[in-house]
């Protein structure tokens, strides 16, 4: 298959990259960095969760992210809502689109969101009949679909169960997670394939994290069967609570170079990117784990 035209980047930087910062980051931090994004031509920005704040304290300030946000004309502002009560109250803040999120793997959902993987799916029913009724778009996220830091080694015929199950609720893509980014080019391409007898192509995404330094190839392999939505992280930000060590999401700066690359179209502006990664790395105290980013810095 010949790689897309065009692939659409879902900046999950503001979400996934920060939600395990332990020092609490300000609410305007956070609002400049959505708002840097937007003006680099990311379209899709994952800004917020709406979630325990006793799972996660740093999206504590989710009402204040979510309406204090400049919004920008053609940038869609989503947040995480694993239940009613969070879907509810993003609605209250206006948000554009919402995700529910579950797990190939029973070990990882009892951890990350205190039920079983059914339990999780009846929980996301509702979820995605309010929303539907809200005119509110839901995207699905799976977990551990390229290995689980419990279970090891993840079939893809549980990947292809779940997302289907999610597809078939409502969900209008669904985001493949390598949540501990153990995966490899040959196992994405083979869980893809799995996932694609069930769910078109065109509603799936690639979210892979960069732990092993597989990220950029796995995308490469996915891109090549026709995935042509990315999700990613400005500067690389995040890490993984389940598992100790783990980078956070492939560095959307290194994205964009690798499209340019292949004559891919994405619409972002690298220098404005990798400028905001800069800017983020230095204002939390992180290091810019995107290549690319270093490497402009640097010029
Ligand atoms: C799902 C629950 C709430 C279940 O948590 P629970 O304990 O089973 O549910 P509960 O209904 O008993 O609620 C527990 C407490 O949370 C409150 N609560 C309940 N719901 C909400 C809400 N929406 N907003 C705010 N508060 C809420 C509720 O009121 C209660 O407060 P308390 O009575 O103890 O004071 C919990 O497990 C949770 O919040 N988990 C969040 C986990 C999380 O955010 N993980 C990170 C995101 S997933 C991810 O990063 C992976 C992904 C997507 O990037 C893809 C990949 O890379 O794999």
């Amino acid at each position: 298959m010949a790689f897309p035209q065009n692939v659409r980047l879902v900046e999950v930087g503001p979400r996934d990259g920060l939600q395990n910062e332990p020092e609490p980051i300000g609410t305007e931090t956070k609002l400049a960095l959505i708002d840097r994004l937007g003006a680099a031509g990311l379209t899709h920005i994952e800004a917020a969760s709406f979630v325990s704040p006793k799972w996660v304290p740093q999206m504590a300030d989710h009402r204040e992210v979510m309406q204090g946000l400049t919004r920008r004309q053609g940038v869609t502002y989503s947040a995480l809502t694993p239940n009613l009560r969070g879907l509810e109250a993003a609605l209250e803040c206006g948000v554009d689109e919402v995700a529910v999120f579950g797990a190939a793997s029973e070990a990882f959902s009892q951890k990350n969101i205190n039920c079983s993987v059914a339990e999780s799916l009846e929980r996301f029913a509702p979820v995605l009949e309010r929303a539907r009724e809200a005119n509110v778009r839901v995207r699905g996220y799976v977990s551990c679909v390229l290995g689980c830091p419990y279970e090891g080694e993840i079939a893809p015929a549980k990947v292809a169960e779940v997302s289907k199950a999610l597809y078939e609720m409502g969900c209008y893509e669904v985001s493949l997670g390598d949540t501990i980014g153990t995966g490899t080019p040959l196992k994405a391409k083979r869980m893809l394939e799995a996932v694609a007898r069930e769910v078109p192509m065109d509603k799936l995404a690639a979210h892979f994290h960069d732990t092993y330094g597989q990220a950029l190839a796995n995308l490469y392999a996915v891109l090549e069967e026709g995935v042509a939505v990315i999700d990613s992280s400005v500067a690389g930000l995040g890490g993984c609570p389940y598992a100790k060590g783990a980078s956070g999401n492939v560095a959307s700066e290194d994205v964009v170079y690798l499209l340019d690359g292949l004559g891919i179209e994405s619409g972002i502006d690298l220098e404005a990117l990798a400028a905001t990664g800069t800017w983020i790395t230095q204002t939390i105290g992180r290091p810019n784990r995107s290549k690319v980013g270093v490497a402009l810095s640097a010029k």
